[in-house]
């Protein structure tokens, strides 16, 4: 299935015949084991091979009416032969996340602009997986796994996205009539941004200031019918449709809400954290961010997601530079391919390093996510806010990173990595949005910023400190003194701790500082940039340790071919870490300019290492044709063909004169001015 047909370039054909390692061993690890890769490649098939679907169309050049149209018949095809699937895999609950999480990727060659039921497969169904009591479980979750109803979630609004605790939709409840009435009571209030509402779902979970008794009990979820089974048309008080044309997720149908006097029965609040008895009285939750639960699921496996966009686009950058040829080096020898360029070699080897790093974090924070869960269930709440910072931290710093790599591959590309058939746009348009869903990325590190100070307090006064910032202690046992460096990846790893230690030492001081004069708050907004910038180092500390500690165990399972395959991998991350944060280090470190010099002397090494390895690693994380969807990307390597028959394509090209010439070109041409 991954490999098509044609006849390989004879340059890329070169380099597979070098490789020194077992492709299809890094790809069983990339995926979690042959079996999963075995389920993976038929569920892709299984998917992609549907003529239904029409994947000859190329939709980029659909208005934006025709995208949304075909991303939901399309859609529906996926979501048919997905029910069929999942029945002849045995209908368990598993066997359907196993589907879902494959089709995750693949619904991107199918629907490139984004999906129009993305939330309702996500954070509908988990929200009312999650937040509900056992009743409502019972009448719900049935529905939404049978898409008898469809769903949203409606949090932001137009005057607030971030600062949640401010959104303004009210629900006040009616102990006599046991129902809540929702209203928007201003423009601001109105929701804006939820994917999937403009014109696709019928229900949403909304999030609004819950009034009773007289009282604000802050933000809650309600279960709520937006428009008619039968007929779609929005129900009496709802004023609901799509904000328009965006930057990218073009048919995700993103759209906005308001509420006029709308009825919603007591028992579709959400009472799994908060309740509220029949009279009215309202019991909090054993912790009011239980109710934020979505977003910390969704921002862990947003690790995942940018691992895999960074993966594809060095991918394509990869392929492409090995069979494009440019510039002799050396004036009298034929052009080099592109890669041969050092400094193209700069652009996208660190990017292959990252996808495997932050794959390894991916692993490491599912994991960390389900035991902290599981502690939830039975009542221990005391690691919610270590899995809250971490997370924030993550999605921020692995999302940034991926909208900035793919942008350097697209560079890489050249000329060609600007057309959108060399499929590189839809990567960064995604990667960008993701810099700001589910939280914006500053306010993200922002809030891992205020754990981190947290526990350089309790570690200033002696207290314990979580396993991730223990570091904090180092810092404060040296007493001022700079850490000294050592050329090694545990070293290169202490460099960063000490950077990230001394960084949040400089923004607790700035906080201490200006406490004299302000308050904490307004201490705080002013440490705001040392802040984030501290938060970074800490996620940049989170991924080179577990980068270390799972690449130490998957070096000891794996043979020794591609042992030192890994090790290249992640000394390339560490390198490139320590040169790109060289500032925040020297601030911190004892490190001298000879010192910086053999790093940089290390990475050219690193670099011609991994110059034979990097299209095994390439071709191992395993992306079919159709999910590539590039010209410059093709498993072929055969990129002029593949331009100039997209080109072809062009509906401009579908006839040799162009009726402007008649209509104004022409005329314009004879007029004489
Ligand atoms: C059909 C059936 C299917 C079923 C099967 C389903 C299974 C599916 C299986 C597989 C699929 C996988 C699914 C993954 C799919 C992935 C694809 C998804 C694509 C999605 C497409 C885009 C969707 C986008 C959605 C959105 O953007 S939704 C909106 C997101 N909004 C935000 O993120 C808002 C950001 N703001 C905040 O989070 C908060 O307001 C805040 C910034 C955290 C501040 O909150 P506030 O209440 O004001 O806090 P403070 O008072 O300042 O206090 C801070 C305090 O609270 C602690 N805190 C905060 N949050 C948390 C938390 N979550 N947990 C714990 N603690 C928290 C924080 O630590 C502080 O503590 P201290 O005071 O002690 O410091
Ligand atoms: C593609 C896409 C899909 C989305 N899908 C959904 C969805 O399905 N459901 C949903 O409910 N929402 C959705 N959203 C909304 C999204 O979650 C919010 O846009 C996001 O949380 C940012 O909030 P905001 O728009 O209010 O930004 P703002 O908070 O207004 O940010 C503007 C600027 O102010 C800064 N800022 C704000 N607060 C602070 C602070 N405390 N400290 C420092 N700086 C600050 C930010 O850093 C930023 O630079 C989506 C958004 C996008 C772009």
């Amino acid at each position: 299935m991954s490999k098509n047909l044609s006849i390989v370039n004879k340059d890329l054909k070169e380099e597979r015949d070098k490789i020194n390692f077992n492709v299809e061993e890094f790809t069983n690890w990339f995926y979690g084991g042959a079996e999963k890769v075995k389920e993976k490649k038929y569920i892709e098939n299984y998917f992609l091979s549907d003529k239904d679907l029409n994947l000859e169309l190329d939709t980029s050049y659909l208005s934006y009416k025709d995208k949304y149209e075909e991303a939901v018949r399309r859609s529906i095809v996926v979501y048919k032969k997905l029910y069929k699937l999942h029945n002849e895999m045995g209908g368990t609950h598993e066997d359907f996340v196993k589907i879902m999480e494959n089709l995750r990727f693949t619904m991107g060659a199918i629907n490139p602009e984004g999906n129009p039921f993305v939330l309702h497969f996500s954070m509908f169904a988990l929200t009312i997986m999650n937040m509900t009591n056992d009743e409502q479980k019972a009448e719900w979750l049935p529905r939404i796994f049978n898409c008898n109803i469809l769903g949203t979630y409606a949090q932001t609004e137009l005057g607030h996205g971030t600062y949640i605790q401010r959104l303004e939709t009210t629900a006040t409840y009616d102990p006599k009539t046991k129902e809540f009435t929702l209203n928007s009571p201003t423009l601001t209030s109105y929701k804006w941004w939820p994917g999937n509402l403009g014109h696709t779902v019928d229900h949403a979970i909304v999030m609004a200031q819950l009034y009773s008794q007289g009282k604000c009990h802050g933000i809650q979820p309600f279960i709520v019918q937006l428009r008619d089974s039968e007929t779609h048309k929005p129900l009496p008080g709802i004023d609901i449709g799509d904000i328009g044309n965006k930057v990218g997720f073009q048919t995700v149908n993103n759209g906005f809400l308001g509420f006029k006097n709308v009825k919603v029965p007591y028992k579709n609040m959400l009472m799994k954290n908060s309740k509220l008895l029949e009279d009215g009285t309202f019991i909090k939750p054993k912790n009011a961010k239980l109710n934020y639960g979505t977003m910390v699921i969704i921002r862990v496996h947003m690790i995942i997601d940018a691992a895999c966009r960074i993966a594809k686009a060095t991918t394509i950058a990869l392929r492409y530079s090995l069979v494009r040829r440019q510039s002799p080096i050396n004036p009298n020898e034929i052009e080099p391919k592109i890669i041969e360029h050092i400094t193209q070699q700069n652009k996208i080897f660190p990017g292959i390093a990252k996808a495997v790093v932050f794959k390894c974090m991916a692993d490491y924070l599912t994991k960390l996510h389900l035991s902290i869960t599981q502690e939830g269930n039975t009542g221990n709440l005391a690691r919610m806010p270590e899995l809250h910072a971490l997370s924030c931290c993550l999605k921020a710093v692995c999302t940034n990173e991926d909208a900035k790599t793919v942008e350097v591959c697209r560079l890489s590309c050249g000329g060609h990595g600007f057309l959108r058939s060399a499929g590189l746009d839809d990567v960064y348009r995604n990667s960008t949005a993701a810099q700001t869903y589910e939280g914006e990325n500053t306010v993200m590190l922002l809030q891992a910023a205020r754990f981190l100070i947290k526990s350089f307090n309790e570690a200033r006064n002696g207290g314990s400190l979580t396993e991730g910032v223990k570091y904090l202690f180092d810092f404060i046992g040296r007493n001022g003194k700079r850490e000294i460096f050592d050329n090694s990846i545990n070293g290169i790893l202490r460099a960063i701790q000490a950077a990230a230690a001394g960084r949040t030492y400089i923004a607790w001081k700035h906080i201490e500082d200006d406490k004299r004069h302000n308050s904490i708050e307004v201490a705080t907004n002013l440490a705001g940039v040392h802040l984030t910038k501290a938060a970074e180092l800490h996620g940049y500390v989170c991924l080179l340790q577990v980068g270390i500690e799972e690449i130490e165990k998957i070096i000891r399972n794996v043979s020794p071919a591609l042992g030192l395959v890994f090790k290249n991998i992640l000394e390339l991350f560490a390198v490139d870490l320590i040169l790109n944060k060289i500032g925040d280090v020297i601030q911190h470190v004892d490190i001298s300019n000879e010192d910086i010099e053999k790093l940089e002397k290390q990475m050219e090494t690193l670099f011609k290492f991994f110059r034979t390895s990097a299209i095994g690693v390439v071709d191992g994380f395993d992306f079919s044709d159709p999910i590539i969807d590039s010209t410059l990307g093709s498993y072929d390597g055969n990129v002029y063909e593949n331009l100039i028959n997209a080109a072809r394509k062009s509906p401009l090209n579908q006839e040799d004169v162009n009726r402007t010439f008649h209509l104004y070109i022409k005329p314009f041409m004879k007029s004489n001015l």
